[in-house]
């Protein structure tokens, strides 16, 4: 795929939903970090992971509360331009979660290491609002994309708004082969078209496990491979730094 013609993600999320209700999210318990956070690289600079970023607990009380959410299946055929995706989707923006997710699981300090702070792209300053739960079933996949930035409107504590741009996409899975979630690996070719099994890096899912990676122009090629079984939960936001 030529890097002129990316296939994209999905377009950018509508910023209109603001009058949307928001889910009562379950509570983050027992309290967390549960273990101490370490970023792990997997491809240096563009890819690293946060292992038990939720307890096994927590998980299955997400996937039970994210059942109840309407989730809306993508078609099959997607709109010029944007990668093929066959998932059950949710989608909403939600500033109050979107910041317990950084301020009340110890992320917002495991990113702010001296060792991994030129990551990032500039000054993180939270998550994107926009989040955004996946469901695969068997048969269910994301077929190979970038993931574009964004630019979005965070809010300050003192409730002012904060023009802020996405850099990296975050994936928190919420099921694995434990929980009998077979395939469903997050893949990525580093050598954009050559699809060659000896180079690509499967990721395979791990319960409470969060994996962050490069979005925008550096954006490695990347795809959810299809589940075989059982079901695959993420939940996606992205990591946003001052614009
Ligand atoms: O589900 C996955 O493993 C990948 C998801 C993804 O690529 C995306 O949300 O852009
Ligand atoms: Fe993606």
């Amino acid at each position: 795929m030529a890097k002129d013609k990316r296939s994209k993600a999905h377009p950018p999320a509508a910023s209109s939903s603001a009058t949307a209700a928001t889910p009562s999210w379950p509570p983050f318990k027992p309290p967390l970090p549960v273990v101490d956070l370490t970023l792990e690289p997997l491809i240096e600079d563009k890819v690293v992971v946060l292992r038990s970023f939720f307890p096994r607990s927590l998980c299955r009380d997400y996937v039970s509360f994210l059942r109840g959410l309407p989730l809306i299946t993508t078609p099959g055929k997607p709109k010029r331009g944007d990668a093929v995706r066959v998932n059950d989707r949710y989608q909403i923006d939600d500033a109050t979660f979107a910041n317990r997710l950084w301020t009340e699981t110890g992320l917002k300090e495991a990113v702010a290491g001296e060792d991994v702070a030129h990551l990032w792209g500039g000054q993180v300053v939270g998550l994107n609002p926009n989040i955004r739960i996946y469901r695969y079933s068997p048969g269910q996949f994301f077929d190979a994309h970038y993931d574009d930035f964004n630019y979005v409107s965070l809010k300050t504590e003192a409730g002012a708004a904060l023009p802020a741009r996405t850099t990296w996409t975050l994936l928190l899975y919420l099921t694995s082969s434990a929980d009998g979630c077979i395939g469903g690996e997050t893949v990525f070719h580093p050598y954009d078209n050559n699809f060659s099994a000896k180079d690509e890096i499967a990721v395979s899912l791990e319960t409470g496990m969060l994996l962050l990676h490069k979005h925008g122009d550096d954006c490695l090629l990347h795809e959810g491979r299809e589940v075989t079984a059982g079901e695959k939960w993420v939940i996606r936001t992205d990591l946003c730094v001052k614009r």
